[in-house]
């Protein structure tokens, strides 16, 4: 005892340490906030993630037994650790193996061996439970392959106030990075992988702020962007200068669609004496440009009050349904965006839908258009849509045939989406043939 307490008395440390030590830790302690504050990344990786693997590491094995996913020896190995070892305890439970804990941009992620018997939904009942013991925002645990488990889990809520990163030029065509996930990963739209989507809320969900984010992203690109608004124009005529065509009412629509059916077989007939699948085997020169047409507010083309406007509406939902059906390999692509879209709108938009692989669904105000738009592809995903607050603008569950996800769109402003197309407007192509009389 005294050899030790005369041990630590006689350790010095050299006045400089004590200097720097002095300055640094004051200091940090004052700037701290605002240093996380401008590099959250920097920060997360260098003071939180050491702390969240810590607690990870040492919570795993009581977080698995409480939970119910420690599975006990066998009885056998029991018996006989019992007689060998009289006296000793018990021996552990086994508990599932846990692989490398890897920071991700505010997050982590770590991959879980199953145990024999167990299944993926037993550590997706504990993702709550995960979240509590780790003190970080959220825990999502998917499938990763079978017998593994993927647990990511985001320390703070990306979803909060995603920032839009510095744009370095146009990027790849028809790709744009249009907000955040909830893993901390960008959210792309990649219309070469997703080629059609639905884009789903209520008023105010933030759908146009989604558009924004697209056509902004787009308007840089060597695309044609074409646009339907049936609301008198009320929407995308923002973004005007750099479209290659707008129509504002039903009439014009109609018109536009079937121009852009027969750009659609123009191009056909071209991949055809090519003897190529799709636009994208033809030589560059030959190639024609990627036309991408936004249509704001399905239910104003599908909507009828007397008989002229069945047949209109007709038109144009047997038009949109062939776009969709050939457009991806001749580049033609579709976003569809509605406030309620039901199969009260008639049977052409349950056809419509089947086409539309990628899905957004922001906060709606009915069931129904939750379950048109995720339904189908995850009925998991519904609660999720049905949770967003009004005050989590922006906030959509996003679908696709892989799975779900949360995820925020960049606050790209009115303004801020009508001075890219005024910037980019020398680069709108002019498509003569999609031309609409007023
Ligand atoms: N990603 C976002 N981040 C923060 N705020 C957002 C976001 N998206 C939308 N908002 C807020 O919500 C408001 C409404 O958004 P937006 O106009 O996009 O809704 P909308 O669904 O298009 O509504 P409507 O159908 O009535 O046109 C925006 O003015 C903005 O204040």
């Amino acid at each position: 005892m005294e050899l030790a307490s005369a041990a630590s008395a006689d350790v010095t440390w050299p006045s400089w340490v004590l200097v720097v030590a002095a300055v640094l830790v004051p200091g940090l302690l004052l700037a701290g906030p605002a240093l996380r504050s401008r590099y959250p990344g920097a920060w997360w990786l260098l003071c939180g993630f050491p702390a969240v693997a810590f607690r990870v590491v040492q919570t795993w094995r009581p977080l698995m037994a409480g939970c119910g996913l420690a599975v006990s020896r066998r009885p056998a190995l029991t018996v006989v650790s019992g007689l060998v070892g009289k006296g000793a305890p018990p021996p552990q439970p086994r508990v599932p193996r846990r692989g490398l804990i890897r920071p991700t941009s505010g997050g982590f992620v770590l991959l879980v061996r199953l145990l024999p018997g167990q299944v993926p939904e037993h550590f997706v009942k504990a993702a709550p439970a995960m979240a509590e013991s780790w003190q970080v925002h959220a825990v999502r645990v998917t499938s990763w392959k079978p017998g593994i488990v993927r647990i990511v889990a985001s320390a703070v809520d990306p979803l909060a106030d995603p920032q839009v990163p510095k744009q370095r030029g146009p990027g790849h065509l028809l790709r744009v990075t249009v907000g955040a996930l909830e893993t901390g990963a960008a959210w792309v739209i990649d219309l070469r992988r997703v080629p059609h989507w639905l884009i789903v809320g209520a008023t105010r969900s933030g759908k146009s702020t989604l558009i924004n984010a697209l056509v902004a992203g787009l308007a840089p690109q060597p695309v044609a962007l074409v646009g339907i608004d049936c609301k008198g124009g009320m929407e995308l005529s923002l973004y005007e200068p750099r479209l290659s065509a707008l129509a504002t009412n039903r009439e014009q629509a109609v018109r536009l669609l079937t121009a852009l059916v027969d750009l659609t077989l123009d191009r056909m007939s071209l991949c055809r004496a090519a003897h190529v699948r799709s636009i994208w085997g033809l030589p560059d020169k030959e190639r024609p440009i990627p036309v991408v047409v936004i249509v704001d507010e399905i239910a104003e083309l599908f909507l009828v009050a007397s008989r002229n406007e069945k047949d209109e509406a007709h038109a144009a939902g047997t038009a949109l349904i062939r776009l969709a059906q050939l457009g991806a390999a001749l580049g033609v692509f579709l976003v569809v965006a509605g406030q309620r879209v039901g199969s009260d709108l008639g049977p052409g938009v349950t056809a419509l839908r089947a086409q539309l692989g990628g899905r957004v669904c922001h906060r709606v105000a009915d069931p129904g258009t939750a379950e048109m738009a995720l339904g189908d592809l995850n009925p998991d995903a519904l609660k999720a849509a049905q949770a967003i607050a009004p005050e989590q603008a922006g906030t959509a569950v996003l679908a696709s045939g892989d799975g779900w996800e949360r995820a925020r769109s960049y606050l790209i402003t009115e303004a801020d989406a009508e001075a890219v197309a005024a910037e980019y407007a020398h680069l709108t192509p002019a498509l003569s043939e999609l031309h609409v009389e007023p």
